[in-house]
């Protein structure tokens, strides 16, 4: 599934943010260049809708859109908040983009400030449309970018100037990204897209377990999404393990004890059941690692919706 192992290689997520008409979709096309298929805008069963994947010989980009992030904040409530910063954490690095012809903001501020509360990703500001103005006022436009990072407590790692449309500095963004990412295999094969089929039948059946002798109770109330589906790193060919790890979304708060049952008991039940018939589509063992929050009213929030993949 995943391309071999090879000493060195980088592979991880960034998410490209940014106010609306930033460049954040001009970005990423620009860097996934003509090596890569780029992806429908059709959500994913994950909650991050991949972009596109940039394939190097050293590294593997994932280019994730996180939810909520280009929504007003003011629409979603706490718990929501909380799902939203829950995506944002598992991006290894965050990417603002701020428009070189247009001064930074309060918009930008406003995202900037959510993103300083993310403390495990690494944080980039690109200085995006640096063909529209002078060196002059992109010097400017550099050193507003380094206030706002020392304003809201951000550490900056890379503050890079980019013109996508020019083709310039794109290619030093994409070396500078990379090596900011993790050490780890390419997590899609060579080429691939990224619609990854396997994760929507593994949510399906999680989700089937979920409501196996409850589908009374939980009429439609459940949402599965597969966070992370990865190949365990260093087995042997013959004894393959894929870890999955998985969160179950139920709407209301009375649901959470009927899914996770007296002390754990029914969503071990689920998680040994799915465990089972995962291993058999996969062909490989499986960890599975299970979780359940709530999204409250999912179903009738179309925002939710799109995020969990309907
Ligand atoms: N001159 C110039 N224009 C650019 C550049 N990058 C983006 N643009 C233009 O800026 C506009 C917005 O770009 P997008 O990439 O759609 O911006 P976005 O951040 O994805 O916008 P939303 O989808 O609204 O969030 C488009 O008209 C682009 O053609 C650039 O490097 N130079």
């Amino acid at each position: 599934m995943t391309a071999p192992e090879q000493a060195g290689f980088r592979s991880g997520f960034v998410s490209f943010v940014g106010r609306p008409n930033a460049g954040k979709s001009t970005l990423t096309n620009a860097l996934v260049g003509q090596k890569i298929v780029i992806t429908s805008d059709k959500p994913q069963t994950t909650r991050s809708v991949v972009r596109g994947i940039v394939h190097r010989p050293d590294a593997q980009l994932i280019l994730v859109d996180t939810p909520g992030l280009h929504r007003p904040r003011t629409l979603l409530g706490e718990r929501l908040n909380d799902l939203v910063h829950a995506t944002w954490s598992e991006v290894d690095v965050i990417a603002m983009c701020f428009p070189a012809n247009e001064r930074v903001g309060p918009g930008d501020r406003h995202i900037a400030a959510d993103m300083a509360k993310i403390s495990r990703a690494t944080k980039v500001a690109v200085a995006t449309k640096t063909d529209l103005v002078s060196p002059e006022r992109l010097a400017r436009h550099l050193m507003d970018i380094q206030a706002v990072g020392v304003e809201l407590g951000i550490e900056w790692k890379e503050i890079v100037p980019v013109s996508s449309v020019g083709g310039s500095q794109i290619d030093l963004l994409t070396d500078l990204l990379a090596d900011l990412l993790p050490e780890g295999p390419a997590l899609y094969p060579d080429g691939d897209l990224t619609d990854s089929p396997d994760e929507v039948l593994v949510a399906e059946l999680i989700r089937e377990a979920a409501l196996e002798g409850v589908r009374d109770e939980l009429p439609h109330s459940i949402a599965v999404v597969v966070e992370e589906m990865a190949l365990r790193e260093g087995r042997d060919a013959d004894k393959q393990l894929t870890d999955i790890h998985a969160t179950l979304f139920v709407e209301r708060d009375s649901q959470k004890g009927i899914v996770i049952g007296h002390k754990g008991s029914r969503l071990k039940e689920v998680g040994q059941t799915a465990r089972l018939q995962i291993a058999d589509l996969l062909g490989t063992a499986v960890y599975l690692d299970l979780r359940v929050k709530l999204a409250k009213d999912w179903q009738r929030d179309p925002r939710q919706l799109r995020r969990l993949g309907f």
